[in-house]
């Protein structure tokens, strides 16, 4: 593709090529990462969190780079190839990844919010695929399609792996897609270059404060999905039961969004009766006059908020209300979110959750509190590198909603575990202290008596555990199993 038909992919004026650019070179890729640079490829130096990739154009042009993308302000030395300079070099990145690998599935879904977002995507997709359709999703448990299961890293990929997954999807006939949008990537422009059909809001609570300097700036990066990305007139599929529901209706009506509430105070698909059973609930939704009995067999009253967002935002994007109603008969949770691993012989389960910040630990210990006869046991950690102010708040939670409380460690990375625990411990009162997670999870698992539920929470569908620049093969799936056997033998 010729340089010039990437620059016409963008709004007239928001890239300038330098006079001597030819801006008829053929363009071989485009990337943000200098050593990924091969021969013709477009390099966007790029400022990010830990460097600039300013810093690395000289290296681009060496390797290649047929020319440099890079900010207004941004200072490049003098490196030999044509520069392009764009007011917003991260949206032009997401926008030129769009133009270059061309198609998308026909019909993109993104969910943005603190909590739920893989849940909605892949009820989403399930839903859609129970009505015939070809379905994919992706985010953080990676990518689930016809015919293809892969891990993945990120929740929502960076633009150029993105455009090229989207593209090849589409070449494989799937016409419907649902991804998550986390709010980094939101605000690092990923999602910048995607055909959005319909938009979803969960919920917001406490993350990511390490980014983030507040939490009105947290919401506004979410908030981009549907005042920024969303096109006008487009559905905007809402859960309307959160305390940041209205801020979030407010933002996508002002952005002309065509909004619709799902929840107990939802006005397009409304809550009126939940029954919860173990292992299963039955609500009462109404729509347009209609009711509809759902038996979601799913665990825990969050799933009911996500499983009406994804079938807010398929019959908004086209599926009939029968199909969607009918399919959240058959949904299956996303791997790890509360996701029953395995039972005592005297019948106690035990659950592995992606509980890793506040709000959603919260949730997860309450929804199991209606069928535990005897005691909720707990074993989390809080994650290294990552937002210090949680622990402490998910200490208290920990002790104040569940009777045991076992504090272990979860990706210390190039933290002290021990001192990640200490931060923990201390708003933990009571609690236990077993830095090794197996031998957490084998204890947790030996206390447990008939009425009992485990909840092994932060891991989720994990499959390592980060210490240092290691990653350690580990499983909260496999070590449950482990201990469950160990038991019973
Ligand atoms: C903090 C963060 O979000 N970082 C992401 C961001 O990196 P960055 O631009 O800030 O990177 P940087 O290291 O400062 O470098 C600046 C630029 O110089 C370039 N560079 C750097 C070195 C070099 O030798 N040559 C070179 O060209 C880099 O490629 C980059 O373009 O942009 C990169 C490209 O898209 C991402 O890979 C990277 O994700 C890192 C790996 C990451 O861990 N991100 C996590 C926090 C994340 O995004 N999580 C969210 C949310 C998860 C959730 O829901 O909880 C997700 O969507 O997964
Ligand atoms: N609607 C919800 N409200 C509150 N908590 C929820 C909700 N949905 C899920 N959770 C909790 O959050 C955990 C993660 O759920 P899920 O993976 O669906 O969310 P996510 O937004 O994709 O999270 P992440 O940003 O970590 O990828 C679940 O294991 C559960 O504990
Ligand atoms: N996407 C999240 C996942 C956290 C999962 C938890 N196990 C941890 O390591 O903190 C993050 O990178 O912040
Ligand atoms: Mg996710």
């Amino acid at each position: 593709m010729k340089l010039s038909a990437l620059i016409s992919a963008l709004p007239p004026g928001s890239v300038v090529a330098s006079q001597t650019a030819d801006t008829e070179l053929p363009v071989t890729g485009l990337t943000a990462d200098s050593r990924m640079v091969e021969p013709g490829n477009l390099f966007f130096a790029l400022a990010g969190v830990k460097t600039d990739g300013a810093r690395f154009a000289v290296q681009a042009a060496s390797r290649g780079a047929v020319a440099v993308v890079a900010g207004l302000s941004s200072e490049l030395p003098d490196i030999g190839v044509p520069v392009l300079r764009a007011e917003d070099p991260r949206q032009a990145l997401a926008r030129m990844a769009a133009a270059f690998f061309g198609p998308q599935p026909r019909v993109m879904a993104a969910v943005t919010g603190t909590a739920g977002k893989t849940s909605v995507a892949s009820f989403l997709r399930q839903i859609w695929a129970h009505a015939g359709e070809q379905a994919a999703m992706l985010g953080t448990t990676g990518v689930t399609a016809p015919g293809r299961t892969e891990y993945g890293t990120l929740t929502t990929p960076d633009p150029v792996a993105l455009h090229r997954l989207l593209a090849e999807l589409a070449s494989e006939g799937v016409t419907h897609a649902a991804m998550e949008a986390s709010s980094h990537g939101l605000d690092q422009r990923r999602l910048d270059g995607v055909a959005l059909s319909v938009a979803g809001f969960t919920n917001l609570g406490r993350d990511h404060m390490d980014y983030h300097p507040t939490m009105d700036d947290y919401m506004a990066a979410k908030m981009r999905l549907f005042d920024t990305l969303l096109p006008k007139g487009a559905p905007a599929v809402i859960f309307a039961d959160d305390r940041w529901s209205p801020k979030a209706v407010e933002v996508a009506e002002r952005a002309g969004a065509r909004v619709l509430t799902v929840g107990r105070k939802g006005g397009f698909l409304s809550l009126k009766r939940v029954e919860h059973l173990r292992d299963k609930q039955i609500a009462e939704v109404h729509m347009d006059g209609r009711i509809f009995e759902v038996h979601l067999p799913l665990a825990g009253d969050f799933q009911v908020a996500n499983a009406l967002v994804a079938a807010g935002m398929a019959i908004a994007s086209g599926t009939s209300a029968d199909q969607a109603m009918a399919a959240l008969d058959h949904l299956s949770g996303a791997s790890g979110r509360l996701e029953l691993v395995g039972t005592t012989s005297k019948g106690a389960p035990a659950y592995v959750d992606y509980a890793h910040k506040p709000e959603a630990l919260e949730n997860v210990l309450e929804a199991v509190r209606p069928f535990t006869t005897g005691r909720v046991i707990v074993v989390f950690g809080c994650g290294g590198d990552r937002d210090r102010g949680k622990r402490p708040i998910m200490g208290e939670i920990a002790t104040r909603l569940a009777d045991v409380v076992i504090v272990t460690d979860d990706n210390p990375r190039s933290e002290d575990p021990a001192a990640i625990r200490a931060e923990i411990m201390a708003a933990a009162q009571g609690a236990t202290e077993i830095g090794d997670r197996a031998a957490a999870i084998r204890q947790a698992v030996g206390m447990l008596n008939a009425g009992d539920t485990l909840i092994v929470a932060g891991k989720g569908h994990e499959e390592g555990q980060t210490i240092g620049e290691k990653v350690l093969p580990f499983s909260d799936h496999i070590e449950i199993r482990k201990a469950l056997e160990e038991l019973k033998a």
